[in-house]
């Protein structure tokens, strides 16, 4: 009897990381016998420049690329779990692979975010990444800045702003990083999910048992933890909120930062350990309730 090898059609975005992220998942599923063909989809996401606060958010990523789940034109899709809601739909399900690197990347040629000069115009659109740096720098300019890794970057070396803030997974992935004029910011809590990469496919999909054992179970722990606190806080889509959950050695750490749209000078941040996630969470979610409820009833 001939023997069918299992073919899987792999749906992406088409930019630079997205196909690199693409390529890793292929990788994997290659090792576990399956046949893998990319297949890249232009989301509306990808068609405009405008920040995604003012697009309704990170779905639109993901949004067209599940409909071609839904249509089977594609058998599994990779996304950065950062872009995917943390609100799940109950007709898909998804793996994680191990996270690489989680920090936010300050990223220029004057320094980092101490040295640069007063009033430095910041490129990033990113609420929480405002939010953080106002902490140490409420002279800080921001800039609405989206689009890939590389215009990004092209758009600082072009003087249009004088710094940028990225993702330090996706500076890895694309060779882009150098520790020349990157720094960390590992006072940051990024953005739950940052760094990981996440394969989609339909909740009754055949080679979903195959698929789970590709899973990272601890990388799956700390992203639950990180999405279920920011579906705690969180209805709308960009909101400044950062959770990151890890565990060193034995235990499990959690740390979070809660800010508030109407003043991001303000923010909650908390951190806590223990070898028990659970017990972690909740202590989290209990302190950042309390003081989200002081800070709604200030006089
Ligand atoms: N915001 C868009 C986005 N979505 C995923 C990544 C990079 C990969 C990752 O961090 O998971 C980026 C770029 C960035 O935040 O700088």
């Amino acid at each position: 009897m001939l023997l069918l090898r299992k073919q899987l059609k792999i749906g992406t975005r088409g930019s630079k990381l997205a196909l690199w992220q693409a390529e890793f998942a292929k990788k994997r599923l290659e090792d576990k016998g399956f046949e893998c063909e990319i297949v890249p989809i232009k989301t509306s996401g990808d068609k405009t420049d405008k920040p995604l606060y003012q697009l309704g958010g990170k779905g639109l990523f993901i949004k067209e690329i599940e409909k071609a789940l839904l249509d089977k034109t594609i058998d599994i899709a990779v996304h950065s779990l950062k872009d995917m809601s943390v609100f799940e739909d109950e007709r898909f399900d998804f793996i994680v692979f191990e996270r690489d690197y989680w920090e936010d990347i300050f990223v220029s040629f004057e320094g980092n975010f101490l040295e640069i000069k007063k009033n430095a115009r910041v490129g990033t659109s990113s609420l929480r990444r405002r939010a953080e740096l106002l902490q140490y720098r409420d002279d800080f300019e921001f800039v609405d800045l989206r689009g890939n890794l590389d215009t990004r970057l092209k758009k600082l070396r072009d003087g249009e702003v004088d710094a940028i803030v990225v993702s330090k997974s996706g500076l890895k992935r694309l060779g882009l990083y150098d520790e020349a004029y990157m720094y960390d910011l590992r006072f940051a809590t990024p953005a739950a999910g940052q760094g990981v990469i996440a394969v989609e496919f339909l909740s009754d999909f055949e080679f979903r048992d195959e698929l789970k054992q590709l899973e990272d179970e601890k990388t799956r722990i700390c992203i639950d933890s990180e999405r279920a606190f920011v579906r705690q806080f969180n209805a709308s889509c960009n909101y400044p909120i950062g959770a990151l959950a890890r565990f060193e050695q034995d235990e499990f750490f959690m740390q979070i930062t809660y800010g508030f749209v109407d003043n991001l000078r303000r923010v909650i941040k908390y951190s806590r350990r223990d070898i028990s996630p659970l017990f972690v969470f909740s202590d989290v979610v209990e302190y950042v309730k309390k003081k989200v409820k002081d800070y709604e009833n200030r006089g």
